[in-house]
């Protein structure tokens, strides 16, 4: 056997015996069965074994991002998005992207890429583009530029017709591994798994991951359709085993399993749920109440179990949504500016019925309170509601009368191209501080701006001085002591926000030299004036909220977010807000919609299992039938209620 293979675990044995016969192959195993580990495990020997080969992984999770930081450092592994990925392998063929692109436009069968509804594109469309196709965090198809969601249509289209562009990547990467392959969408499988087929050259792929814990819409699910025994399918290598969880999570976990895998723990006497060779025992418990306080929850777990909610990396509270999380941990006004502003619902209305209604006059000398009158001149009853604000957009013009009269104000085209979406605030980062930038991200290059003053402030406050320097103009400034007692008065001030809004941090970083105002962050001020204006006056500190959170510094943490991490204590919040997409009653009944069931499912599986040591899940006013399921479930004795 080749030299260091002994030494793994048995199904990365397996893994690798798959690779010698050139099979891709399926690493798939229940919540805490290890797959992360295995796949750095599969990473270092791969890279081991073939020092002249590029390995190429992608992932989702920022935990598997940073273990395969922590466990790997070398120059032939690329880890990135898998976005960032297709783009990078398909962006220097801009002949047959621009063709791409235009084909499918024309094709009327594939609405999400279309550029005029009426007329065919002719194929020099693009010919006069000077940058040529771009991919961005927004979409502008008559400009050339795709986003996330093209990209997978682009990338998937450009493998089937060339195959050269299939034997260009896999002469390249020798080996391609894909994490949580669940939540990867079934364009990309197929890009992977049946376009690369029409190349003769030879690489492996690898897929990691757990059905049961697919909790995107847009993934493929599970690999089912590619499995089999024959060489050219894929080899499916289970795990059995579970190392993260005590006896108790484990018990739940494999009663919450609808495809029949049952979980044991490992026969590691090392493994982290293990404690002098046996397995921990953990606690489960479902607390209720009526009143629906979660502070109340806390307490109780605080006094009883001894949670320590200060903790962040120790004790986290799982909510559904970011909005639920945003009035605790402290960032609500910014949210609500990018998630719930009535009045860029209102022009979308007013956009919407535009481009429905084919009105063809020229908007670009008029404010968007002039579109407004035009479009509703001489209408009446419904016509005139067709124009005017719904409700819900009423109430919200009514208390923001000003930004209102401001907004009317606005050039119409400029006003009608702001973008705002709640990805532009809350996007998390996949990979460190210096990739903020990447094209991946979706945040906005105010809230980029923002966060590299914030960075930097960390950096400084965590002494790591050379980052610092490295990153702001003081490398330039500092040649004396009296400088330095500058930069340390600067910064005092600058750490010491108080009540100081964004637009005054922004304009004193700039001046203190910690970030420089920039040519994106004056860009933005002139293109989305309006949502500069809004997030301007907006007090830092409670950016510097946002910032915390989003570094995972709070106890709190989305459902979906938290996939792939790990903590001693979950608190998980089932929330019964009328959610289209999920219902934590019909969960425990097992009724309802199979869609959303089975969506609730998942997702619960996903957070109970992230428990090291103690589960805690909270259900608002059950009906007794679940408190019934639930004693089932957990056990009678941890069936509480807090009231
Ligand atoms: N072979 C091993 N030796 C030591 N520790 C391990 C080993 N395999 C896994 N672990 C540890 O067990 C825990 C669970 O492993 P990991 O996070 O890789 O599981 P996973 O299958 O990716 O889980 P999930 O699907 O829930 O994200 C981690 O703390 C990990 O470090």
């Amino acid at each position: 056997m080749v030299e260091g293979r002994l030494s793994l675990e048995s199904e990365v044995q397996e893994i690798f015996q798959s690779i010698d016969e050139g099979r891709n192959f399926l690493l798939s195993g229940g919540a805490g069965s290890g797959k992360t580990y295995s796949l750095v495990s599969v990473i270092r020997q791969v890279l081991a074994e073939n020092p002249t080969s590029k390995v190429a992984c992608m992932t989702y999770t920022n935990s598997a991002v940073k273990e395969i930081e922590e466990r790997v450092n070398h120059k032939n592994l690329n880890v990135s998005t898998i976005h960032d990925f297709l783009w990078d392998n398909i962006k220097h063929f801009q002949k047959e992207l621009k063709e791409t692109i235009i084909s499918l436009a024309n094709n009327e069968e594939i609405s999400k890429i279309s550029i005029d509804d009426i007329n065919t594109i002719p194929y020099s469309f693009f010919d006069i583009l000077p940058e040529g196709i771009q991919y961005k965090e927004f979409v502008r198809l008559r400009e050339g530029i795709i986003s996330h969601d093209e990209l997978l249509i682009v990338a998937n289209y450009l493998f089937e017709k060339y195959p050269k562009l299939s034997s260009i990547v896999k002469d390249k990467y020798k080996f391609i591994f894909i994490d949580e392959y669940q939540d990867t969408s079934k364009e990309v499988v197929d890009i992977f798994l049946t376009h690369f087929k029409k190349s003769e050259r030879k690489n492996v792929m690898g897929f990691f991951g757990d059905a049961m814990q697919s909790i995107y819409e847009t993934g493929i699910g599970n690999l089912d359709e590619y499995k089999g025994d024959e060489a050219d399918t894929v080899n499916e290598i289970p795990k059995k085993q579970n190392r993260r969880n005590p006896q108790l999570v484990i018990n739940l976990a494999n009663k919450l399993r609808k495809d029949g895998i049952i979980q044991e723990p490992s026969n590691d006497p090392n493994a982290p749920n293990m404690l002098e060779g046996i397995v921990k025992q953990g606690n489960v418990l479902f607390l209720h109440s009526n009143d629906g306080s979660i502070s109340n929850v806390e307490r109780y777990l605080k006094e009883n179990y001894d949670w320590d909610f200060d903790n962040s990396k120790e004790t986290k509270e799982l909510n559904l949504t970011h909005n639920l999380i945003a009035g605790k941990a402290g960032f609500r006004t910014l949210m609500d500016i990018y998630d719930k502003d009535h009045i860029i619902s209102f022009r979308d209305r007013i956009k919407k019925f535009i481009k429905e209604n084919s009105i063809t006059n020229d908007f670009s000398e008029n404010t968007f309170g002039e579109v407004i009158q035009i479009l509703q001149a001489g209408k009446i009853d419904r016509e005139l509601s067709a124009v005017s604000a719904t409700n819900t957009m009423q109430a919200f013009i009514d208390i923001n009368a000003e930004l209102y009269e401001y907004s009317k104000s606005l050039n119409y085209s400029e006003f009608s191209k702001i973008y705002v979406d709640k990805d532009q605030l809350l996007d998390d980062k996949k990979k460190d501080e210096k990739d903020d930038n990447k094209k991946g991200s979706k945040r906005d290059n105010l809230i980029k701006h923002l966060f590299k003053i914030q960075t930097n402030i960390s950096l400084y406050t965590n002494k790591r001085y050379n980052e610092f320097l490295r990153a702001t103009d003081y490398r330039y400034k500092i040649t004396s002591i009296a400088n330095k007692r500058t930069l340390k008065e600067n910064i005092d001030n600058l750490i010491h926000v108080g009540d100081k809004t964004i637009d005054e941090v922004i304009i004193d970083a700039d001046e203190k030299g910690i970030s420089l105002i920039d040519d994106k962050l004056i860009d933005f001020k002139e293109e989305k004036e309006y949502l500069y204006n809004r997030v301007k006056n907006v007090k830092f500190s409670e950016f510097q909220k946002l910032y915390e959170y989003l570094e995972g510094k709070t106890p709190f943490s989305t459902q979906h977010k938290t996939k792939g991490a790990e903590f001693d204590n979950v608190l998980v919040i089932l929330d019964n807000g009328g959610w289209n997409n999920y219902n934590f009653g019909n969960l425990f009944l097992e009724t309802g919609s199979s869609t959303v069931l089975d969506r609730t499912q998942k997702i619960f599986y996903v957070c109970c299992t992230r428990a090291k040591e103690n589960l805690a899940v909270f259900y608002h006013n059950p009906e007794a039938q679940v408190i019934d399921k639930a004693k089932e479930w957990f056990g009678e004795m941890n069936v509480i209620d807090i009231s």
